[in-house]
Order: structure tokens, then sequence, then C-alpha cells
């Protein structure tokens, strides 16, 4: 499968701030004000974050763009280093969102068909995420399927 004509995939990087991407995550959830410098001291400390072998990212943030440089979509996959399964690691699939004009088009399955190849390359023994219900159509479409039960705490602010 490939994108359709125009449409770009690659690393989120911190000079992408004024790009759109705060406002594609928006069609996820409430993404609140981030300040430009905040944003690019996230996304650099994303990017000097490594496995115990030096050689994987831990945060793997993608774009898509649009053929005017706009981010059109964007998720993540996070690589969890264990002890279990012979120091195994686990991929998680976060923060998926397509801009809602752009739904449709089959960015969000590029997108998790890629986050999903750069979990199997760096050699996860499974991935895993959350999503609602209404999603779990599309996740199937994507190759995972059901299994487990998410349980959560919440709280007002998880700020030091
Ligand atoms: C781990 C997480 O982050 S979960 C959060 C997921 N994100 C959101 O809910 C934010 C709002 N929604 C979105 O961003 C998008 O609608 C997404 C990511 C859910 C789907 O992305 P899209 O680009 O619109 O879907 P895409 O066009 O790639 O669809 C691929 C296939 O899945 C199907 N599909 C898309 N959404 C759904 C759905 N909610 N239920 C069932 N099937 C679906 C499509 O019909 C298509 O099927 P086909 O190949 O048979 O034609």
């Amino acid at each position: 499968m490939s994108l359709p004509k125009g449409y770009t995939i690659r690393r989120l990087q911190p000079s992408d701030y004024s790009k759109g991407v705060l406002k594609t995550l928006e069609s996820l959830t409430t993404v609140g004000s981030i300040s430009e410098p905040d944003f690019h001291k996230l996304v650099s400390h994303w990017n000097t974050v490594k496995d115990i072998s030096g050689k994987y990212n831990i945060y793997n943030p993608l774009v898509i763009l649009d053929e005017s440089e706009v981010i059109v979509a964007t998720g993540m996959i996070f690589i969890e280093e264990k002890i279990i399964h012979g120091l195994g690691l686990v991929g998680h699939i976060e923060d998926i969102s397509v801009l809602s004009s752009q739904q449709g088009k089959k960015l969000g399955k590029f997108l998790i068909d890629e986050l999903t190849r750069i979990g199997k390359e760096y050699g996860c023994y499974k991935i895993i995420l959350d999503c609602d219900r209404k999603n779990v159509g599309f996740y199937e479409k994507c190759g995972y399927h059901e299994a487990g039960v998410e349980m959560q705490i919440r709280f007002e602010s998880n700020k030091l």
C-alpha cells in the first residue's frame, strides 16, 4: 500500500510546531496550550532517548504531510524494554490522529502499517494499543485483534 499522490511520511521534527501537528492532534483529544520552545524541547528529547544497545529510538513519532507540507496525520510507537521474554521489547502505539478533513483516505492505515513495521524491525515480541470501541474495526483492518481489558485510574494533573 502506498500513500496518496503528494503525501509523504517521516519522523516528527522539533521544527514542526508551525506545520499543524497540534491541530491534527485535536482530532484525537484536548491538546492544551503548548509553546513552541516547549514543543521543540520535548521532540528534541525524544530524539535523544535510545534503547540499551544504543541502536534504536525509544520514542518513534511519525507524521504524514500533504502536498502543502501541512501535517495531516500523526502517531507514535514507544518501545518498552522489559526483563521478561528474555529482555523482550514491547511496542506501544499511541496518539494516532488524522486531521478530520483528511480521514477516510487510508492515511491512518498507512501510519499504523509504518509504526508496526518499526516495532517489528526493532524486534518487539508484541505491539499493543488502547482504543475506543468505535475504532476496533479500524485496528482490525490494520491486522490487530482484541486482547485483554484496559484498566485505568485518572488524576486531575500528572505534572509535578
Ligand atoms: C492508539 C490510539 O491512539 S486510538 C485513537 C485513534 N484516533 C482517533 O480516534 C482520532 C480520530 N480518528 C482518526 O484520527 C481516524 O479516523 C482513524 C485513525 C481512527 C482512522 O484513520 P483514517 O485515515 O480515517 O482511516 P483509513 O482511511 O486509513 O481506514 C482504513 C480502513 O479502516 C476502516 N475504518 C476507518 N475508521 C474505522 C472505524 N472507526 N471503524 C471501522 N472501520 C474503520 C476504513 O473504512 C478503511 O477500510 P477499507 O480498507 O476496507 O476501505
